[in-house]
């Protein structure tokens, strides 16, 4: 395992924000954070790098602890954004790439490299506060990758951004993936925690309450979603054993079975009827397991 994570906690005055957290983040792997407003995902990300006195735990990348020896090993994309507004785009990733080690060199290809990336090359010149909050961000990340860290923590890096530019940064973070980065992101978008992670933890009121590889965190919820279309009834399905959270469709219904187990007498009954243009026992969405595990009551 890359990065450790043992019996992390922290309080503010009285206030637990995150309680006894324990994860295992294997090397070149995307751990995607969900949960909802103040569930302690980022007060998380502060203690991974130690940014937050008076925490108790233990937090090791390669087996050391993460100390200011290791700056130049890592890359973190804050969820304030700090850049400061009177420098030009190209000062201030300077700046901020000399911090990690960097050299004036090194630091001007890279830079054109991932401003050309970013479709953000004609910035390089102009000063931050000119920029719309989505460049700003993007210089932010350029800030945060540069370096090439082995351990990237991207609290949000999707917020603000339009469409065009979440695939960019999408494959951006896939390519740093396969180049051997670890990253941990935060998002409140599910359909990009599914697509991009191997690994996702959900928190709830401090608590890491479902952790682990997604394939195992589905397997674990244990229910299916099945979609069935075709030109007849349904409505009769509602009232079979195992079936829960039935929603007719514009083109047939949606469902959730309990247990794979009920799905084939759905099926033998539902074949019945004639011809069906679909009938799916599909994965639960991560969506799902969100609201079904963050929607329960975590003591
Ligand atoms: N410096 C602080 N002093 C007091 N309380 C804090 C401090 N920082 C965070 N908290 C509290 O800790 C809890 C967790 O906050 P945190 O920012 O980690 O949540 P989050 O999951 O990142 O939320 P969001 O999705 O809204 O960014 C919240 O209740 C927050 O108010």
């Amino acid at each position: 395992m890359t990065l450790i994570i043992k019996n992390v906690s922290k309080k503010f005055n009285d206030f637990t924000a995150v309680h006894d957290v324990n994860l295992e983040v294997p090397k070149s792997t995307m751990y995607g954070f969900l949960g909802g407003n103040g569930a302690g995902k980022t007060t998380t990300f502060r203690m991974i790098l130690g940014l937050l006195p008076k925490t108790t735990g233990v937090v090791t990348f390669n087996d050391e602890p993460i100390d200011y020896s290791m700056t130049n090993k890592i890359g973190y994309l804050p969820e304030e954004r700090g850049l400061h507004p009177k420098l030009k785009v190209w000062e201030q990733v300077q700046y901020l790439a000399e911090l990690k080690g960097m050299k004036k060199k090194d630091i001007a290809t890279e830079l054109d490299y991932w401003l050309k990336r970013f479709d953000a090359f004609e910035n390089k010149e102009k000063k931050i506060e000119a920029l719309s909050k989505g460049n700003q961000q993007k210089v932010q990340l350029i800030a945060a990758i540069i370096h090439k860290p082995e351990l990237l923590i991207l609290d949000e890096p999707f917020s603000g951004l339009d469409p065009v530019n979440v695939e960019l940064l999408k494959l951006a973070v896939k390519d740093l993936k396969e180049q051997g980065t670890t990253i941990i992101f935060s998002s409140h978008r599910m359909e990009h925690v599914e697509e991009l992670c191997d690994y996702i933890c959900i928190m709830s009121k401090g608590k890491a309450i479902v952790s682990g590889s997604l394939d195992n965190v589905k397997d674990d919820f244990g229910k299916k979603d099945i979609f069935i279309e075709g030109e007849h009834d349904f409505e009769f399905l509602k009232d079979f054993e195992g079936v829960e959270d039935f929603k007719m469709t514009k083109k047939g219904v949606k469902f959730t079975i309990s247990d794979e187990s009920y799905a084939e007498n759905i099926y033998q009954n539902v074949t019945k009827l004639g011809y069906l243009k679909r009938f799916q026992v599909a994965e639960p969405s991560l969506n799902d397991i969100f609201i079904a595990k963050v929607g329960e009551k975590h003591e």
